[in-house]
């Protein structure tokens, strides 16, 4: 990917901006590019903010969009409109995405510091059958990106490089507009102004008989040795007297959750997918990988003795312990053999979230140059945290007895950049809305020794923080 040594045109101007985009233009076809992506350093804004207004600046209402934040760390992506589109499915979709990926990049032309990144979301099963629409593997170049780390923000226009003078002057205009609007922006989201959400979960009695006696199963199959843990999952629709709105409820999320990835994204059917995760499957980022063992639940405490106790109680359990445990080994075993090297993880640590509490080891990891991070994606996903351990057996038995179609419910959804860097958290603790449906999605791990009831209370647990948040 070619880059050009920063120039020092005040991008904010209409005319300076244009003159830079053909100069970029006329660049980057010299160059043999197919892309030009142009980056200018903004002021501190509210990236959700940003890109919820982003329709009313000649953007179409029902773009592609990509949103992912993490709250506590300050690190937040938005991405609007799709320059390039993949999709793929099958088992080598991860490859297939991996390849169009570094083929896109490598014919993109990046003027003054640009940093493009490509946005992919994944089903939970590589020929998902059924399901809302979406495509199995989904890569998208964005027209607009918005990046945000350390206080730091930034805006990216990627443009194809065979633009006709008319469609220059239609992006000059939209850029003026998009940078007047990103200055007027309020500094943070007015409150008042967001849906509060009022729905409560419909009756469950079918989800939890089925849940029960899919657990029940489990267990037997358990007992023989042949599988060690198994993942089941159960959904809860919802109907609205109006449309959910994917803002108000990712801002309810952000508000509840902020140690968790909130992320939403449109989905190819024309839905929305939304969800605030605690789990990261794996980053790169600054040579760092890091991939996430959570696995082993409790409820949080009513006040800080009896939060306290669930927390020993926790971390202490043989049998939440074992279910942590399989996927340490899992992520420890799998990294390696991908060549990469491990130092033993250390021991799990408590993830705090509003309603619920989560072992956790962070593995670490050097990464290999030869060794891209969607190839590390296609080794981990499922992992045992959303599938079960033996992968193959689980799988069987999670499609014998889960009566609905996982779709992007506990799978990857990410970014890559042009120098393989990047990051995948999965799509736990999530909803597909749908004009004024939703679908909500929850599950728990099930190993010898699980409890059915209690495990249901934990899906509830999952499902009851999801209802109170979507708007
Ligand atoms: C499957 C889900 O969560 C997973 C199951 C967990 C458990 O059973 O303890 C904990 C975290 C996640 O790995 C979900 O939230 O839907």
């Amino acid at each position: 990917m070619p880059v050009s040594p920063s120039p020092t045109f005040d991008l904010s101007a209409q005319h300076q901006f244009r003159q830079q985009l053909v100069a970029g233009l006329t660049q980057a076809r010299n160059q043999g590019c197919l892309f030009l992506s142009i980056s200018r350093d903004l002021p501190p804004i509210d990236p959700l903010l940003a890109l919820a207004g982003l329709s009313d600046c000649g953007m179409d209402p029902q773009a592609d969009y990509f949103y992912l934040e993490q709250p506590g760390t300050g690190m937040a992506i938005a991405a609007l409109g799709a320059l390039r589109t993949y999709t793929a499915e099958g088992c080598q979709r991860f490859q297939d995405v991996r390849h169009f990926c570094q083929t896109t990049f490598a014919q993109i032309f990046c003027l003054d510091g640009g940093h493009p990144r490509i946005f992919c979301h994944f089903t939970f099963h590589d020929r998902p059958t059924g399901h809302q629409g979406t495509s199995a593997s989904r890569a998208i170049l964005p027209q607009w990106q918005i990046h945000q780390r350390d206080q730091q923000v930034q805006l990216t226009l990627n443009c194809d490089v065979l633009l006709e003078p008319g469609e220059i002057d239609r992006l000059c205009g939209q850029w003026q507009r998009i940078w007047e609007h990103l200055q007027t922006l309020p500094p943070t989201f007015d409150i008042e102004s967001v849906m509060v959400p009022t729905i409560s979960l419909p009756n469950l009695t079918v989800q939890h008989q089925g849940f029960v006696r899919g657990v029940h199963t489990a267990l037997k199959v358990l007992q023989t040795g042949e599988m060690e843990k198994l993942v089941l999952a159960c959904a809860a629709d919802i109907t609205a007297p109006r449309p959910f709105s994917w803002e108000a409820t990712l801002q309810n999320l952000r508000h509840h959750y902020p140690n968790c990835y909130l992320f939403s994204v449109r989905c190819d059917g024309g839905s929305t997918f939304v969800g605030a995760s605690p789990e990261r499957l794996v980053s790169l980022e600054q040579g760092v990988l890091t991939a996430d063992a959570l696995a082993g639940s409790s409820p949080r405490g009513g006040d800080r003795h009896q939060d306290q106790a669930l927390t020993t109680a926790l971390y202490h359990s043989e049998k939440d312990r074992h279910e942590h445990q399989v996927i340490v080994q899992f992520l420890s075993h799998t990294l390696k053999n991908l060549g990469l090297l491990i130092p033993p993880p250390g021991e799990p640590q408590v993830l705090k979230l509003a309603n619920i509490q989560h072992l956790q080891t962070l593995i670490r990891a050097t990464p290999h140059p030869a060794v891209h991070l969607l190839d590390i994606l296609a080794a981990l996903h499922p992992t045992p945290a959303v599938a079960g351990y033996p992968r193959a057996i689980a799988y069987e038995w999670m499609r014998q007895l889960e009566t609905f179609e996982r779709g992007m419910y506990a799978a990857p959804l990410g970014w890559v950049d042009c120098n393989g860097e990047g990051e995948f958290i999965v799509g736990i603790r999530s909803a597909l809305l749908q004009g004024t449906m939703a679908r909500l999605y929850a599950g728990a791990g099930i190993v010898r020794g699980s409890d059915p009831e209690r495990e249901w209370q934990e899906v509830l647990l999952k499902l009851q923080a999801l209802v109170s948040a979507i708007a």
